[in-house]
């Protein structure tokens, strides 16, 4: 090319991006907001094409999940020393055939976790100038409210609002969260505190369900202490308006999460979440008091590949908002995640490069966020 047309071209690029970011400012006040103006259709920021869509030919079997359930774990067996082994098998098999399982008797209280919805339903009833004070694009923030899945970036949007508490160290980040509704925090504080033993709980179980010894176990050794005191974690608050046009559109887009577990509170009358399985997506039920737990990108490279972070999306519909939160767990933000030696040899090379998640950050804010990329750049010979 010649350097006059090469110029041209980086212009014409440049004019491109600007739009592109002019358009997405017009939609940073998100989905909520757009629906309070009272809109009857879908604009066309967040029209996928139709191939993404969730009524996309293929996708038509979702209507019946052709009687397939996601396994479901008793955490009150896992914990008790006479059945612990054969729960652990079933941990086994639900993450490596599906990374996904709904963990049921998990013994947080009901009203801990009644308290973090109704807080969390309260949150996005507040006005829009009140959680506006809460906006913010640096993704490192303690508390960040934002719309769609990466707002900066995202060519298409989703229709999702959220608000992101980093949970870790506590006493730094409590300050920022916001002061309204005035149950939020001390329900955000004791639902995080609650579910953050329940991860530790299970995560133990998938180190030992690995056959793991522990003290040879990079991830307990160094270890479970590490992880109880330092360790990740961020409360995502998934709130999905009702959408005039959700064949259109998704909740989220497909993706897979970054850390090791993610435990996730369903909206536990309006279903949404799908994960992929089979080549189909397959509608996840609620299951009344439980848990939707799934094995994330640390995980699988962790696991060296053996258990599997898979694919999930959240179709929208026309009748009711729908409320998530999902609590994303991970070592300590600086700590490298690596395939653990114990799961490397002859038969089972190296399957990824060492990852932390100042890397993860760097991607996601490089890079429109698509399926699974970040996990396929750590592959080593993909
Ligand atoms: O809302 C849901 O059911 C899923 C949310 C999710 O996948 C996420 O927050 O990463
Ligand atoms: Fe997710």
């Amino acid at each position: 090319m010649s350097p006059a047309l090469s110029y041209a071209a980086a212009e014409t690029k440049k004019e491109k991006e600007e739009q592109k970011r002019e358009i997405n400012r017009r939609y940073q006040k998100g989905v909520k907001h757009l629906c309070e103006n009272g809109i009857t259709k879908v604009p066309t920021k967040y029209i996928l094409p139709v191939s993404d869509r969730p009524t996309n030919v293929g996708d038509h079997q979702n209507a019946d999940n052709h009687g397939l359930k996601l396994p479901v774990i008793d955490f009150a067996l896992l914990m008790q020393a006479s059945s612990r082994s054969h729960v652990l098998q079933s941990l086994t098999k639900a993450c490596e055939e599906y990374g996904f399982f709904q963990l049921v008797n998990h013994g947080i209280e009901r009203d801990v976790i009644l308290d973090m919805i109704e807080a969390s339903r309260s949150f996005f009833n507040l006005s829009f100038e009140e959680r506006a004070k809460y906006m913010s694009a640096d993704v490192r923030a303690p508390v960040r409210c934002g719309t769609s899945f990466n707002q900066n970036i995202d060519g298409v949007f989703c229709w999702r609002d959220f608000l992101k508490l980093n949970c870790h160290p506590l006493s730094d980040v409590l300050p920022f969260w916001p002061s309204s509704p005035l149950n939020l925090r001390e329900a955000a504080v004791k639902y995080s505190e609650q579910v953050k033993f329940l991860y530790l709980m299970v995560m133990e179980a998938i180190v030992e369900s690995l056959g793991l010894t522990k003290t040879a176990s990079e991830i307990s050794a160094s270890g479970l202490r590490e992880m109880v005191e330092d360790g990740s974690q961020l409360m995502v608050v998934n709130c999905y308006p009702a959408c005039p046009e959700p064949d259109l559109t998704l909740g989220m887009p497909p993706h897979s999460d970054y850390g090791l577990l993610t435990l996730l509170l369903q909206d536990e009358q309006v279903k949404g979440l799908q994960i992929q399985h089979g080549g189909r997506w397959l509608t996840i039920d609620p299951i009344p008091n439980s848990f939707v737990v799934n094995v994330g990108d640390h995980l699988e490279i962790f696991s060296n590949g053996r258990y599997k972070s898979v694919l999930h999306r959240v179709v929208v519909n026309s009748v009711k908002s729908r409320i998530s939160v999902a609590s994303l767990h991970s070592r300590p933000l600086n700590s490298v995640i690596r395939p653990s030696p114990e799961l490397i040899n002859e038969a089972n090379p190296r399957r990824y490069m060492d990852t932390d998640f100042a890397t993860f950050l760097d991607y996601m804010n490089s890079c429109e966020h698509k399926r699974k990329n970040f996990l396929d750049s750590r592959k080593l010979n993909p």
